[in-house]
């Protein structure tokens, strides 16, 4: 992108902490169709919000037992969202993978398992910015990802990836 950022990402805070999950085996991954809050009918990671004296980590665990009723083992950090809104809370969202996990994946309420062969994630019906990191995160890289949102389109985004890129993570 040419044009520069109108937010100061320095100083940049988000009024939103929120996670998201990708487990990974055998060549697939688990997405979910979500059925209710920001991002309903969009298929993506399971996640949500962090809770007040939550950490990122246990946010996602309790996300995915809440939505799929499963608990992913070890999971990994690998990237940070940074999403500037125009019309919802800006949101700093924290980026995990797994490969496995105890339980049954469920159909709740929130969510619809989807598992998915990696080279047929559906990008059409997920959020703008997911093609920008999934398939590289999905490929073993950690990122770090900045982006303004007019409504859902991308008006400036910046991507980092790899090691480099875990170092400007605003959390652990
Ligand atoms: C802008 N581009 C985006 N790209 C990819 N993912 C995005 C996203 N914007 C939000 N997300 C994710 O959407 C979930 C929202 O959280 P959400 O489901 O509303 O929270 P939670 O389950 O706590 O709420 P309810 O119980 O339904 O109120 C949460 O995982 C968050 O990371």
């Amino acid at each position: 992108m040419t044009k520069a950022s109108s937010v100061n990402w320095q100083t940049w805070q988000a009024e939103m902490p929120a996670t998201l999950m990708f487990v990974v085996r055998d060549g697939k991954v688990l997405l979910i169709e979500k059925l209710r809050g920001i991002g309903k009918g969009k298929v993506n990671g399971p996640g949500g919000k962090i809770d007040p004296g939550e950490t990122p980590l246990e946010c996602v665990v309790r996300e995915c037992q809440e939505e799929l009723h499963i608990t992913p083992k070890n999971p990994l950090k690998m990237g940070e969202l940074w999403f500037a809104m125009s019309d919802i809370p800006d949101i700093h969202c924290h980026v995990f993978m797994a490969t496995d996990y105890d339980g049954v994946e469920t159909a709740t309420e929130e969510a619809v398992p989807m598992w998915t062969a990696i080279d047929e994630v559906p990008y059409e019906r997920m959020w703008e910015d997911d093609a920008h990191w999934l398939p590289q995160m999905l490929a073993g890289q950690m990122f770090n990802g900045r982006f303004e949102f007019t409504g859902e389109k991308i008006d400036w985004l910046e991507m980092h990836f790899g090691d480099a890129a875990a170092a400007e993570w605003k959390h652990v």
